[in-house]
């Protein structure tokens, strides 16, 4: 038998353990990385507070000055009346799917009842879908349009678009007379929508209605949406003093328009079909006042059009204005408006404040443009419109002449090597063709006024579902913040050409993307140190608790009092909160990342248009306000993700504190995390509904429930392994 070690053989241990090399070392590092941690959580901190805290500055400017105008249409009509100038009307379809035909001729319609000399009114439709379907809704609009128009000025119906008008009267309840026109024109319009549905459904015109106008001529078996020729129909002639409704009443020019589209040649969206209406009426009517509205933004208020002239053509400051911005409202917003989508704080507030700098922004609809200062005229002290512009040069052109000399001004070669989209029209390469433009206009002089009248002027449709809001609002986001890093930075481009004011005014939006930054890691950082017992705030005890607290509350008080006062509910204020929380941690940050990744030159500008239409199933949950989650979406991923974290750190940390040896102690640190774990987790619940409870399709997915339960676990887990790793 060997011998191991000599001595008390039986004594001596059968195993033994050695102390790993570098242990002390390792808990050296360990623990700088835990100071280090905090200290990091720390940096991040005040990093954020200061970005919010810049922030808030920029949109102080808008706060501090908002006007409203009041127009005199009697005056107006007194002074004017023979001398009206004439407004061309542009509305923009991009696709008969998404903008269903009959929704868009509801708006044309709306905008050619028009309480305003007919013979000076134009209305062009531009469909980017260059669909025939579209056409033919058209050719059905202008005949109904015969009776339409006499009826809405006969018993002065508002809102004068057929469909949102027998959506809101039912019912009759006038005398005999009236009863019996209105189940008359019911009918008609019941019957014309029928046709037009029936058409869309088969997708293919019947024979017998297409060899009834020699447009449809234009649509051979070739023509596609995205390659075809240029289109232009003028359906109503308004010149023509024989053309008139059953009253024997003048009619309002009506063209249709699809500009060519050709693989090759860019298109650049809406900005692109703009620009070809502005040069097709150009050659029709050539109205020195240009009204841009999107398909489903129809007039609300038959004097609108009446109330504009009256600042274009104020004697003192009229000739100053370059175009006159009307807020975007919606039809179809509910009760307590689950998507914020209303926007009566920013209506009321923000707007009219940078409209009181005289530089009211473009919205891109509901916007009266002068047509010079649209083409890229730049204002002088001198200017003094010419609104006698109305194409007397085309007076003895005939109908066919028009439309093929304007079928040339819509084609994709005619811009090329001119200045159309850079110094004339709406500007392209930016997905917020509108803000650039408006930004261009005053920038060359023109001032531009924001009008809110109590009687809303346009209404449109609010999106009805979480994603196609979030899409919308990263579109917006998106191009915004590429405004601010190319050269049309209001701080440069506008430098001396706007006041200081608007300048900041234009930020509050153009920075929304960025601002995702320090919203994110205020709804991440602050929860997970909660849950490690790292305070981040002031100790309730200490003197700095006190702006903590002030700025928490005044500003919250604050925004419950601008929000009450345009009338919302405070619900509609709380489910704000959540959905701009949501808003600038998905939209704004994917935003981010896209603009920063389109000026390296790895993407390119798109545009994805806005869906008009919802299945019934979703309009009920809309109408109930349940929000409408239904994919799985990486932004509803981010949203359930978040929501997860917040609540396994609000558990996580109230556990904590009550096993702590000194429990007051740790509450006193901790109290504001806790806080704000809690009102993040209470303004959530509707995404834990969704997520747990629910059981209709606008529920969260449950792979999307999986993916954010682990995530947000490892997210919890990972800073534990790190900080705390020395322990064992
Ligand atoms: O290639 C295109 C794409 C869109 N449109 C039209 O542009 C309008 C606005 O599109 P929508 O998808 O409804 O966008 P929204 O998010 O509602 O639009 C807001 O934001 C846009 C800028 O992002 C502005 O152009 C719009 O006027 C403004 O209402 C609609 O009438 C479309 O038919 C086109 O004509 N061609
Ligand atoms: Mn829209």
């Amino acid at each position: 038998m060997g011998k191991e070690g000599g001595g008390d053989e039986d004594a001596a241990p059968l195993f033994e353990t050695k102390e790993g090399r570098f242990r002390g070392a390792y808990k050296v590092f360990a623990s700088t990385v835990f100071v280090a941690g905090r200290y990091w959580a720390w940096i991040g901190m005040f990093m954020a507070e200061l970005c919010f805290g810049l922030y808030w500055i920029v949109t102080q400017s808008v706060r501090l000055n908002p006007v409203s105008h009041h127009p005199f249409k009697q005056r107006l009509s007194y002074r004017y009346e023979d001398k009206l100038p004439g407004v061309d009307i542009f509305v923009c379809t991009a696709d008969p799917k998404i903008e269903p035909p009959t929704l868009v001729i509801s708006t044309v319609l709306s905008a050619m009842a028009y309480n305003y000399p007919p013979e000076k009114l134009s209305i062009y439709l531009s469909d980017d879908g260059g669909s025939q379907l579209t056409f033919y809704a058209l050719l059905e609009a202008a005949s109904f349009s015969k009776h339409w128009i006499p009826f809405c000025k006969k018993f002065m119906l508002e809102p004068r678009s057929p469909a949102a008008y027998f959506a809101r009267h039912s019912t009759v309840t006038h005398d005999i007379a009236y009863s019996q026109e209105w189940l008359a024109i019911k009918k008609l319009y019941e019957e014309m929508k029928n046709r037009i549905d029936s058409v869309v459904e088969i997708g293919k015109i019947p024979k017998e209605v297409r060899d009834h106008h020699k447009g449809f001529l234009e649509w051979n078996s070739k023509v596609t949406k995205q390659d075809h020729q240029s289109i232009v129909q003028i359906i109503i002639d308004g010149r023509d003093k024989a053309v008139v409704d059953i009253d024997g009443g003048r009619l309002p020019t009506l063209v249709y328009m699809a500009r060519e589209k050709r693989p090759q040649w860019p298109h650049h969206f809406k900005a692109g079909a703009e620009n070809a209406l502005i040069r097709v009426s150009s050659e029709i009517s050539n109205a020195p006042l240009i009204l841009n509205l999107d398909c489903d933004m129809y007039a609300n208020d038959s004097d609108t059009v009446r109330e504009a002239v009256c600042f274009f053509m104020d004697e003192r400051k009229g000739h100053e204005i370059g175009f006159l911005s009307f807020p975007q409202n919606f039809d179809n917003i509910t009760k307590n408006d689950i998507y914020g989508c209303s926007c009566s704080v920013v209506n009321k507030f923000e707007l009219a404040g940078v409209g009181g700098y005289g530089a009211a922004l473009y919205c891109g609809t509901a916007c009266f443009h002068r047509r010079e200062s649209l083409c890229g005229k730049v204002y002088s002290k001198d200017y003094r419109a010419e609104w006698e512009t109305e194409a007397t040069k085309n007076t003895d052109k005939t109908s066919n002449e028009l439309e093929e000399a304007s079928k040339v001004l819509a084609n994709c070669s005619y811009e090329k090597d001119t200045q159309w989209g850079k110094k004339m029209g709406l500007i392209y390469g930016c997905s917020v063709e509108d803000i650039v433009t408006g930004l261009a206009i005053q920038c060359r002089g023109w001032k531009s006024l924001y009008y809110n009248p109590d009687r809303k002027a346009f209404l449109g449709i609010a999106p009805t579902t979480l994603d196609v809001v979030l899409v919308q609002f990263k579109r917006w986001s998106e191009g915004m913040f590429q405004t601010f890093v190319t050269k049309y930075c209001p701080f440069i481009y506008g430098h001396g050409k706007i006041k200081l004011g608007a300048q900041m005014g234009y930020c509050v939006y153009l920075l929304w993307a960025p601002v995702s930054l320090p919203t994110l890691y205020y709804v991440i950082v602050p929860p997970l140190c909660l849950l490690h017992g790292i305070s981040l705030f002031p100790e309730v005890t200490s003197l700095w608790f006190l702006p903590f607290a002030y700025v928490f509350l005044a500003r919250n008080a604050c925004s419950i009092a601008e929000a009450l006062s345009c009338g919302d509910t405070l619900e509609a204020w709380w489910n704000s909160q959540r959905i701009w929380l949501i808003r600038r941690t998905t939209s704004y940050f994917f935003a981010l990342i896209d603009t920063i990744s389109r000026q390296l030159g790895l993407s390119e500008t798109t545009f994805v248009i806005t869906a008009k239409v919802v299945t019934e199933d979703v309009s009920r949950r809309y109408e109930q306000e349940d929000i409408e989650f239904g994919s799985s979406s990486i932004m509803s991923t981010i949203v359930a993700t978040l929501a997860m974290l917040n609540l396994f750190t609000l558990l996580g940390g109230i556990t904590m504190i009550a096993m702590a040896i000194d429990r007051l102690k740790a509450l006193e640190q901790l109290i504001l995390q806790l806080i704000l774990a809690l009102l993040l987790v209470m303004v959530n619940i509707p995404v834990y509904q969704a997520l747990f409870i629910r059981h209709d399709k606008g529920r969260i997915p449950s792979s999307v429930m999986f993916k954010s339960i682990v995530l947000a676990s490892l997210a919890c887990l990972m800073p534990f392994i790190f900080t705390h790793g020395c322990i064992f």
